[in-house]
């Protein structure tokens, strides 16, 4: 017996994107992205994994799909890689990239599976990067027309687009943290690369809508509830300057309500610098909102002068000393922060739809005896689809789910050795072998709910 049960319709999915899962960098055309750049570059990878392979999904893709109409999950997400389109990242156009999509898509619509599209998954062409990338107002322009060229292809029969996913992580993690590609460590040109990046979804929106008649399109954040450490006023005031960097830099232009004014404060002269127009552009309406939750922000104050945030995230040691369970990634495994952060995004923005474009975690997955029992990752998974539940009941108009991710992949900086697939691969064949919880989600797809 279902007792929570989803709306009828409730889009259940699975996500990828395409330099963790393809391979094939060198195949049909495609030229280098950053991340090929990056992954290639020694010590920024664990043990030097790269996605040259990955997955291999560019020469198996029928196998995937066949597994995806398998687990029955009525949607899937995945990204274009942009230099297989435009291998440099303007101009010539590579038919062959383009038409490996145009046969995927054809492929996922006939085992009745909705494709969503994200246009940017962070595998920048390199030699736009070569040219300044995001750092360079041009890239956004440049992001246009491949957005152009890619719904003029797919836009009759790919309905579901996502500009961005995760601009945070481009900006901060790519340009200011440094551990991601292209691995640069500066305030301001992060700053500016956020700009850049909503600046870029504010002019792709309408060429894809007027690429692809009646489509939905939106932009995937990774989004956080943000708790303060204790109840001390400063730590108070920290996470709310930490929620202003993380969540509301990004939402309010989005929303029409411009750069949040704490922000543009506490940035000082790191502001970003734009033009007449741009905030307009960015504030384009939107069909959806995509959200990537995976854990809260604990937040404390810190008073180093070489953090105009003067904001820390508590340690993941802390946070497991606190009593909370740990992911993997050593990331706080906290479902009520999904309906938390669901039902203040239905308070302060009101979305039309909301989609959780990500949801999902690495556990030590281990084969035996030829399968993958993973508890965790199925108690991970029925906590959250709980949480959401409560959300929808409380007014949230979420629409779909689509978890992190349909098979283990490249997991960026830490290489292959994080697990999120529902589906195992064994990198030595790369054999695929659908993990416990791939047969457990299947069941609440078809029950369209929870049983317990
Ligand atoms: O780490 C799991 C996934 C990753 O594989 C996806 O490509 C990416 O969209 C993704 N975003 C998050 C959450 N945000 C995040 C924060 C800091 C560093 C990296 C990701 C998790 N994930």
């Amino acid at each position: 017996m279902v007792e929570r049960r989803f709306p009828d319709g409730f889009l259940w999915g699975t996500a990828t994107a395409a330099y963790q899962i393809e391979g094939a960098v060198d195949e049909d055309g495609r030229g280098p992205s950053i991340w090929d750049t990056f992954s290639h570059t020694p010590g920024k990878t664990f043990e030097g994994h790269t996605g040259d392979v990955a997955c291999d999904h560019y020469h198996r893709w029928p196998e995937d799909v066949h597994l995806m109409q398998q687990l029955g999950a009525p949607a899937y997400r995945f990204s274009i890689a942009w230099p297989r389109i435009l291998p440099q990242g303007t101009g010539q156009v590579n038919q062959r990239g383009l038409d490996f999509y145009d046969r995927l898509v054809d492929a996922l619509l006939q085992a009745e599976i909705t494709p969503f599209v994200t246009l940017y998954h962070w595998d920048l062409p390199q030699a736009l990067q070569d040219r300044g990338g995001w750092a360079a107002r041009e890239t956004a322009e440049a992001f246009a027309a491949y957005a152009d060229v890619v719904a003029r292809r797919l836009g009759d029969r790919v309905k579901h687009w996502i500009t961005h996913n995760e601009p945070w992580v481009v900006a901060f993690v790519g340009h200011f943290l440094g551990v991601h590609a292209p691995g640069i460590q500066d305030a301001r040109i992060a700053i500016q690369v956020s700009h850049h990046l909503l600046l870029s979804h504010g002019h792709a929106v309408p060429a894809i809508r007027a690429a692809s008649p009646d489509a939905q399109v939106g932009i995937t954040l990774n989004l956080s509830p943000v708790r303060p450490a204790t109840e001390a006023e400063e730590d108070r005031l920290a996470a709310q300057r930490y929620d202003g960097f993380l969540n509301r830099w990004f939402l309010d232009p989005l929303f029409g309500r411009g750069y949040p004014q704490d922000m543009l404060a506490t940035y000082g002269e790191l502001a970003p610098t734009a033009q007449t127009g741009d905030l307009d552009a960015i504030a384009v309406p939107i069909d959806f909102l995509g959200v990537n939750y995976y854990t809260p922000a604990f937040v404390r104050y810190d008073a180093s002068v070489l953090n105009p945030l003067k904001a820390i995230l508590v340690p993941p040691e802390e946070l497991q000393a606190a009593g909370y369970e740990l992911t993997e990634m050593g990331w706080a495994i906290v479902p009520d922060g999904l309906y938390e952060l669901l039902i203040r995004l239905q308070r302060d923005f009101a979305p039309s739809t909301i989609y959780i474009t990500e949801n999902g975690a690495a556990f030590a997955d281990q084969l035996e005896d030829g399968a993958v029992r993973d508890p965790k990752r199925i108690a991970f998974l029925h906590d959250h689809f709980a949480a959401a539940h409560r959300a929808l009941q409380d007014g949230v108009p979420l629409r779909g789910y689509f978890v992190w991710s349909l098979m283990d992949n490249f997991e960026w900086a830490h290489g292959y050795s994080k697990r999120f697939g529902l589906i195992y691969i064994d990198y030595e064949t790369l054999e695929r072998i659908p993990k416990e919880s791939y047969a457990w989600y299947s069941e609440v797809i078809r029950a369209n709910g929870l049983v317990q």
